[in-house]
């Protein structure tokens, strides 16, 4: 839980080390999910334990599926329903700010037979969840928003749908699409989804589809323009179910490495990963870095960095970590087609240009890009963080100069990563 307490870093000489990231948000929350509507049991090992997951497992606890945590809450055996959520009782579901808790449980709820309304933290209310809702709506469900129209809270009540054919704008959030193919077996048809304008964070739709192929469901994937669901396909446990290092939370790790000159190793996340923030190492390989890559490890030995300008639309978490990194390059780096970062945990693109320039760095901020100068003596300030555990994480980095830097509210850190800065220092030398 985030709090008003600050923490200074003070300047690191070296890093070096070898760190053990926490299982991945976005594979905890999906496996979860599936978990709960497969038959059978599955035991679902490192799982994060983190603030994202606990709406999860709150929700579905409130839902009346049954599960067994570990003591330290990263292994979870999970009751599957084997099929949709049933409760006569109306209830409320308050989901944080978590969006693989909220979009996932919106369309899974809509087709269950619940009457459910969704919550969340003040910046959930401003994180739009229209396109999903109004998809689910066409198709015959009840998604009703309470408050402003195309936002959370969502009343829910819950339905049998017929197979069809649903339309998903793509442009602003891939949950949207997850959402929806993860919910389709629960149509009663075959079910197609097509998507609409061009689809951001794209390789999030395949951990979405490994993830079903692992709970037994096939998608027929047309070039990530239509997706089909064929008739009576049921989620079925796999038994067990491993969660991957997260490999969002290792990229503060590898730029770490890179910026220093040490050699760092993140393991529980390597060349196997499903998770496309792995191909953040390839920036870093860009800027100047030497990866090595092992199929569950990745290891980085810094250079000199050069400044960069790329898309990084497809890594849309880890890229936050290059706007903090460009700082130590040799010439400007340039993060293109990030329009999205601004309907994240806060509006990405002007908390990193704000805080970026209290450091005193040159920096601009376009509506879909973010350009970053180098910068050799950073002011010492204090960073405030938003409400955003990525940027508390993408900001412990500047204590890689030689200046302190504190970080406001560092307690935002448990959205994804509660002992995020606990882990960093034991790189620090
Ligand atoms: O599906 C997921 O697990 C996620 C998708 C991405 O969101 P968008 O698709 O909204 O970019 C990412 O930023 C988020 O942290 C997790
Ligand atoms: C965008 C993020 O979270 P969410 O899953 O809430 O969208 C994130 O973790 O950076």
């Amino acid at each position: 839980m985030s709090g008003e307490e600050t923490l200074t870093l003070k300047p690191v000489a070296r890093v070096e080390g070898e760190v053990n990231v926490p299982g991945s948000k976005s594979l905890s929350n999906r496996a979860l999910l599936l978990a709960a509507l497969a038959s059978g049991e599955t035991v679902l090992t490192n799982l994060l334990d983190s603030e994202d997951i606990q709406h999860m497992l709150t929700a579905l606890r409130a839902l009346g599926v049954e599960y067994q945590l570990s003591d330290d809450k990263t292994e979870c055996a999970v009751k599957g329903l084997g099929g949709r959520f049933t409760h006569s009782e109306p209830l409320e579901l308050f989901l944080g700010n978590a969006g693989t808790a909220m979009r996932p449980l919106c369309a899974a709820l809509a087709l269950s037979d619940v009457d459910v309304v969704l919550t969340g933290e003040p910046r959930m209310e401003e994180r739009p969840i229209g396109d999903l809702a109004d998809a689910l709506n066409d198709a015959g469900a009840d998604i009703r928003y309470l408050k402003q129209t195309g936002f959370p809270p969502v009343a829910i009540k819950g339905k049998t749908l017929k197979g069809t054919t649903l339309s998903v704008e793509g442009s602003v959030s891939s949950q949207f699409l997850t959402a929806l193919l993860m919910a389709a077996p629960l149509f009663d048809g075959d079910v197609t989804i097509t998507i609409k304008g061009e689809l951001v964070s794209k390789p999030y739709i395949d951990i979405t589809l490994d993830t079903m192929a692992k709970f037994g469901v096939a998608v027929q994937n047309d070039a990530y323009q239509a997706f089909h669901i064929r008739a009576g396909q049921q989620y079925q446990s796999p038994g067990r179910f491993m969660v991957e290092g997260d490999a969002s939370s290792a990229s503060y790790f590898l730029a770490a490495g890179a910026i220093k000159g040490g050699t760092v190793r993140v393991t529980g996340v390597g060349k196997d990963s499903v998770q496309g923030d792995i191909h953040f190492a390839d920036v870093l390989e860009a800027m100047g870095a030497t990866i090595n890559w092992q199929p569950d490890a990745i290891t980085v030995t810094g250079g000199p960095l050069q400044g960069v300008d790329m898309d990084m639309n497809h890594i849309p978490d880890a890229a936050m970590t290059i706007a903090t990194t460009a700082l130590f390059a040799d010439g400007p780096t340039t993060i293109r087609n990030v329009y999205n970062w601004r309907v994240k945990e806060t509006d990405r693109l002007h908390a990193m240009a704000t805080e970026l320039k209290k450091l005193g760095a040159t920096v601009e901020e376009g509506r879909d890009y973010i350009k970053v100068w180098p910068l050799a003596n950073p002011d010492e300030v204090a960073i405030d963080t938003y409400n955003d555990h990525r940027v508390a994480m993408c900001f412990s980095l500047i204590a890689l100069s030689n200046a302190s830097v504190t970080i406001n509210d560092p307690g935002c850190t448990a959205k994804t990563f509660p002992d995020f800065f606990t882990r960093f220092a034991t790189i620090c030398r």
